[in-house]
């Protein structure tokens, strides 16, 4: 019985022991825009606001038995990746996508930490490149994953644009170049849609170094608001706002580089243009 059951998504990502990033940040947001939330866990970390300590990645006949298990039970409508830690898994995830039917499939390709640390060996990038940006609905890099990814350096808005360009050209159907890393005076994300559209997406950026997690949480919004039935569109606007109200509205935990609040409002001044 599938008909009128309650959205369902699930990350397939890395555990963040503190709370703040990865399998932990998807579960919030699942959790903040009401829908069902399920993960795969590809890795652990041992990690707080002060950096990652240590990680380690779950056996790959694991990870493949998570997937089996969701599949032989759950309808579900929109899936997220985020860690995905070196080739092997990233092989054995893109296996069992193409196994299963998660619904639509965001691609927020985690590469190396706030605090500095990898969190996906470099030799799985052309594997990320070749076999699982071709699955993606949307794809949601920082700058310095956008540049690792089309290999060339990312310093102006117009960099940002043809970066969006090339990536949609390696098989992703909507691209977003998230901007939280540039030194633009506001956080400016650049968005390329499948059916040619492009926008802005802009906000104040905010003098913070609580900052951990953002990409996870504004990727895992994405995938929620798409199980609800928004459109790419409107999710990926949704989620803006999100971010901006978690980034502003915040908490204190820790000592570093803080988490953002999964349940605060989400923000009403985003300029898109
Ligand atoms: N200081 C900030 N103020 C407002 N928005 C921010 C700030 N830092 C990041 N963002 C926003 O958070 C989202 C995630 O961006 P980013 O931090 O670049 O991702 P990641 O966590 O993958 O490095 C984007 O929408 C970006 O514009
Ligand atoms: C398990 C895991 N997944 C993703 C991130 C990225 O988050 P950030 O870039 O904010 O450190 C992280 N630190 N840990």
């Amino acid at each position: 019985m599938t008909i009128n059951q309650t959205p369902q998504v699930v990350t397939i990502a890395g555990s963040d022991s503190g709370g703040g990033a990865g399998i932990q940040a998807d579960l919030k947001t699942f959790q903040a825009r009401d829908v069902f939330g399920m993960s795969i866990v590809v890795a652990l970390t041992a990690q707080n606001t002060l950096g990652v300590q240590s990680s380690l990645p779950i056996p790959c006949d694991f990870v493949a038995e998570q997937f089996d298990s969701l599949a032989a039970d759950f309808h579900i409508r929109a899936c997220k990746t985020g860690m995905l830690a070196d080739k092997e898994h990233v092989q054995v995830v893109v296996q069992k996508l193409k196994e299963v039917d998660f619904g639509p499939l965001i691609v927020d390709p985690v590469m190396i930490a706030k605090g500095g640390h990898s969190l996906l060996k470099r030799e799985a990038v052309d594997c990320i490149k070749k076999e699982l940006l071709p699955l993606a609905t949307v794809l949601t890099p920082n700058i310095p994953e956008a540049e690792v990814l089309v290999q060339q350096d990312i310093k102006t808005s117009e960099d940002m644009i043809q970066a969006a360009y090339d990536l949609q050209q390696m098989g992703v159907k909507n691209v977003v170049i998230k901007g939280g890393h540039s030194s633009d005076i506001l956080a400016k994300d650049f968005v390329l849609l499948e059916n040619g559209e492009t926008f802005w997406m802009s906000s104040k950026r905010i003098e913070t170094i609580k900052t951990h997690g953002t990409g996870d949480t504004f990727s895992s919004c994405i995938a929620a608001e798409i199980a609800k039935g928004k459109s790419v569109k409107e999710a990926i606007q949704i989620a803006k706002s999100f971010i901006q109200g978690a980034i502003e509205q915040e908490i204190f935990v820790g000592h570093g580089h803080g988490p953002t609040n999964h349940w605060a409002i989400p923000a009403q001044d985003i300029l898109i243009d």
